[in-house]
C-alpha cells in the first residue's frame, strides 16, 4: 500500500474568502491524485497563516500580496519582514539557524474579484453601516462614494478580519432595523455559504480587479510530499523560475548612491525589475528592508552572477523563485475531452509501442497494485519539454497526444501548431487562441515574425511546454497525397504512400526558437487500425462521426521515438543565441534540418506500412501497452466543472437531441 499523503493548506477564513479560492485554485488539482487528500485550514488573520506555517500546523499559506486596483498588500509585506528580519536577528545572536524554519515562496495565483453588497435589507438605500475586510475599501471607493451621494447618507465602514467574516456578522444581527441598514461586502460564494443575498453583484470600481496571492511553504517542507508543485530552490540558490522575490536590507545605507550601485547590479546582468517595495525594518529608524522582483533572464546563470555581486552590498538576502501560475483550464478542457468521449463515444485504447525497450523502460511505468483495467495502473514519464512531432492522419490526432501529455502530468503546457483556418471553428477556435496555440498562414516572411513572438510569450509563460507541431502541414487525404507525390518527383524525393512529405520551415523555427529551453524532440507514428493504405483515416473518422455520432477509433496506435537535436544536428547552433543569422547560414541550416527530417520520414514511411501489414508497429516480441481513453478518476470531472456543472447536462441534451434528430 502506499502512504496516504494528506496536504494541509492555510488560508484567511471562514470559508468562502478570496484567499479560500486561491487556494482551491493551487490545490484542486492534487485533491483528485490517488492517496492524496488536500484539508482546507482556515485561519484567523493573515498574520496566523504565517505563523501556522511555521509552527507545523499547515504545510502551506496562501496569503495576498497585491492588488491590480490598490497595489500592494502591506500587511503581507510587513509579515514577510517580520520573518526575514527575526531570521536576521537569530543569527546575530548566534542561535542555530533552524530555529526559525525560513519560508518560501512556492508559486503565485491571480484571483479576479467581484465584490458584492450583500444584505438581508429589502431597501439598499437605508445601508448605513457596512462591513468588510480593509482592502475592500479601497477597491470600491467609487461605488462608496456614488452610494453616499446618490442617498444622500454617510455609511459607517467597519472592519472585519476577512470578507466571508463580514457576511458571518450579518447573521448574528437580532435586531430588525438593524438588519435593514447593515450590510457586507463579500464574494458571492460567501453569500452562498451564509446564505445571504447579493442586493448589487459587482461593486468594485475597475472590471478585471484582480488579486496575486502567493502560496507559502517551508524551505525543505515539501520533501514530505512527492508532489512536483515546488520549484528546486535552495536558499541562495537559482531555480530556472523565471520570477524571483529578492527580500534584503542594504548595508551602508547612509553612503551616497548605495541603492544606485544596487541597481546598477541589475542592469548589467541585464535582469528585468518587476517591482520594488520598501518596509521600515523596525530594528532601526530609516533602515528599509527591501523587495524585488525581478525577471531571470535568458541565461540562467545571470541571477545567480547577479546575487553574488549584490552579497557584499547588503546585509543579508533572501532569494525566493515564484513559479508561474498553471493555466489549469487547458488541463479542464482535455479532462472534459476524455470524459465526453469515455462517457458518450465507442471506447478507444491507445497502444502505446517504443523504437527501443530501453525508451519504454524510461518513459512508462505499470503500477501493479493500481485498479485493475483503470490507467491508474500507467503512469508516462516523458520530459515535460520537448518539441513533439508527428504523422498527420485525421483533424483530431492532437486529442490522442494532448490525452498522453495529461497522462504525463503536463496538459496544462501543452501548445500546438496549427493551420490559421482552424481558428475559424465555432467555440473550439477561440479556446485554442486563449491558449496561445501557434496558427500559421502558410506564408513564410509572416509565419517566421510571427512565430518567434509567439513562442517568446509561451516561453514567458511557461518554463515547461509539450509543443506539437505536424511537419506534414496538414492530414493525409488523396490530394494531398497527390500534391505529395508532385513535389517529391520534382525534388528528387522518395515517393511516400502512407506519410506526406514534410515540411521544414515551421519545424526550424520552432526548435530554434525553444532551443534554449529544449532540444528534445519525441517522434509519435500514429496510426487507426480501421483501415488499410489506400482509404483514408480522415474519411472514416469524420468529426460528425466522432462528435455527433459518437464513433471513435477503437485503437489508435502510437510508436515513440526520441531525439535530441543537439547530438542529431551538432552543426545547428541550438545555443539560442539572438544575434544575426546570416540568410546563408540560415539556408544552410534549414537544409541540414531537411535532410535530417527527410530520412525520419522515410523511416515512418516504412513504419506506417509495417502497421498497414500487421497491425503493429513493432515485430512482436517488443511490449505494447494498452491504455483506455478515459480519465485517471471519474471524480475529476466533477472536481473540475462543479461550478459550471449545470452546462453539463445542457451541453448533452443538445448532443442527445442532435444525435437522436440526426439517427
Ligand atoms: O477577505 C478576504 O476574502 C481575503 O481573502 C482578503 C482579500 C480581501 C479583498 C480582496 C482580496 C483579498
Amino acid at each position: 500500500m502506499t502512504e496516504e499523503i494528506i496536504i494541509k493548506v492555510g488560508y484567511l477564513g471562514p470559508p468562502g474568502t478570496y484567499s479560500h479560492q486561491a487556494a482551491i485554485q493551487q490545490f484542486r488539482e492534487y485533491e483528485s491524485q490517488l492517496n492524496t487528500t488536500v484539508i482546507y485550514k482556515p485561519q484567523k488573520s493573515i498574520s496566523s497563516c504565517f505563523t501556522s506555517v511555521q509552527d507545523g500546523t499547515v504545510d502551506y499559506s496562501l496569503v495576498p500580496f497585491e492588488n491590480s486596483s490598490n497595489g500592494q498588500v502591506v500587511l503581507t509585506y510587513d509579515l514577510f519582514r517580520d520573518w526575514f528580519t527575526n531570521s536576521l536577528s537569530e543569527s546575530a545572536k548566534n542561535v542555530v539557524q533552524t530555529e526559525i524554519p525560513k519560508f518560501k515562496v512556492i508559486s503565485e495565483q491571480f484571483v479576479p474579484i467581484h465584490h458584492n453588497l450583500i444584505t438581508f435589507s429589502k431597501d439598499i438605500k437605508k445601508i448605513t453601516k457596512i462591513y468588510s475586510h480593509p482592502q475592500v475599501w479601497t477597491q470600491c471607493r467609487r461605488f462608496l462614494s456614488d452610494y453616499e451621494l446618490d442617498n444622500n447618507i454617510k455609511v459607517e465602514k467597519l472592519d472585519t478580519s476577512s470578507t466571508s467574516k463580514a457576511v458571518e456578522n450579518l447573521l448574528s444581527i437580532k435586531d430588525d432595523n438593524e438588519r435593514e441598514t447593515t450590510a457586507a461586502i463579500a464574494s458571492s460564494t460567501a453569500s452562498e455559504i451564509h446564505n445571504v443575498p447579493i442586493k448589487l453583484a459587482n461593486v468594485e470600481d475597475f472590471h478585471g480587479n484582480t488579486t496575486r496571492f502567493l502560496c507559502l511553504g517551508l524551505k525543505g517542507g515539501e520533501k514530505k510530499f512527492t508532489l512536483n508543485i515546488t520549484p528546486e530552490t535552495n536558499e541562495n540558490k537559482i531555480s530556472d523560475h523565471k520570477m524571483h522575490l529578492l527580500t534584503f536590507i542594504i548595508k551602508n545605507n547612509d553612503n551616497f548612491g548605495s541603492l544606485c550601485d544596487i541597481l546598477a547590479k541589475f542592469k548589467k546582468y541585464n535582469l528585468n525589475l518587476q517591482t520594488i517595495t520598501t518596509r521600515p525594518s523596525v530594528d532601526r529608524a530609516w533602515q528599509y528592508v527591501f523587495f524585488v522582483e525581478v525577471w531571470d533572464n535568458k541565461e540562467k546563470t545571470a541571477l545567480s552572477s547577479c546575487i553574488e555581486e549584490l552579497e557584499p552590498l547588503v546585509v543579508e538576502l533572501s532569494v525566493n523563485a515564484i513559479q508561474k501560475m498553471l493555466d489549469y483550464s487547458k488541463k479542464n478542457f482535455v479532462i472534459l475531452l476524455t470524459f465526453c468521449s469515455s462517457m458518450f463515444s465507442s471506447p478507444t485504447k491507445i497502444i502505446l509501442s517504443f523504437r527501443t525497450k530501453e525508451l519504454s523502460k524510461r518513459y512508462i511505468h505499470v503500477n501493479k497494485t493500481g485498479k485493475e483495467g483503470g490507467n491508474n495502473r500507467l503512469k508516462l514519464t516523458f520530459d515535460p519539454s520537448a518539441v513533439i512531432i508527428s504523422n498527420h492522419q485525421i483533424y483530431s490526432d492532437w486529442f490522442f497526444i494532448w490525452f498522453l501529455a495529461y497522462l504525463n502530468n503536463c496538459s496544462d503546457h501543452f501548445f500546438i501548431v496549427m493551420k490559421k483556418s482552424l481558428k475559424k471553428i465555432p467555440i473550439l477556435g477561440y479556446g485554442m487562441t486563449n491558449y496561445n496555440f501557434v496558427f500559421l498562414s502558410r506564408n513564410w516572411e509572416l509565419d517566421k515574425n510571427y512565430m518567434i513572438k509567439q513562442f517568446n510569450t509561451i516561453k514567458t509563460i511557461s518554463d515547461k511546454f509539450w509543443m506539437l507541431i505536424f511537419p506534414e502541414g496538414t492530414n493525409m487525404s488523396h490530394s494531398n497525397r497527390i500534391k505529395s507525390h508532385k513535389f517529391a518527383a520534382k525534388n528528387d524525393l522518395p515517393k511516400q504512400d502512407c506519410v506526406l512529405l514534410p515540411r521544414i520551415k515551421g519545424l526550424y523555427v520552432a526548435c530554434k526558437e525553444l532551443a534554449p529551453n529544449t532540444t528534445k524532440i519525441i517522434d509519435f507514428t500514429i496510426g487507426y487500425s480501421e483501415h488499410g493504405k489506400d482509404e483514408m483515416a480522415q474519411d472514416i473518422f469524420t468529426l460528425w462521426k466522432i462528435y455527433i455520432l459518437g464513433e471513435s477509433p477503437q485503437h489508435v496506435s502510437i510508436l515513440v521515438d526520441e531525439f535530441d537535436l543537439k547530438k542529431e544536428l551538432p552543426s545547428i547552433d541550438w545555443s539560442g543565441s539572438e544575434d544575426f543569422v546570416p540568410t546563408e547560414e540560415e539556408e544552410r541550416e534549414l537544409n541540414t534540418m531537411n535532410i535530417w527530417i527527410n530520412e525520419k520520414w522515410e523511416k515512418k514511411e516504412k513504419d506506417m506500412d509495417y502497421y498497414y501489414k500487421t497491425g503493429q508497429f513493432n515485430e512482436g516480441e517488443e511490449e505494447q501497452f494498452e491504455i483506455d481513453l478515459k480519465l485517471n478518476s471519474s471524480w475529476e470531472i466533477v472536481y473540475v466543472y462543479l461550478p459550471s456543472f449545470v452546462l453539463v447536462p445542457v451541453i448533452g441534451s443538445v448532443w442527445a437531441l442532435t444525435k437522436y434528430l440526426m439517427s
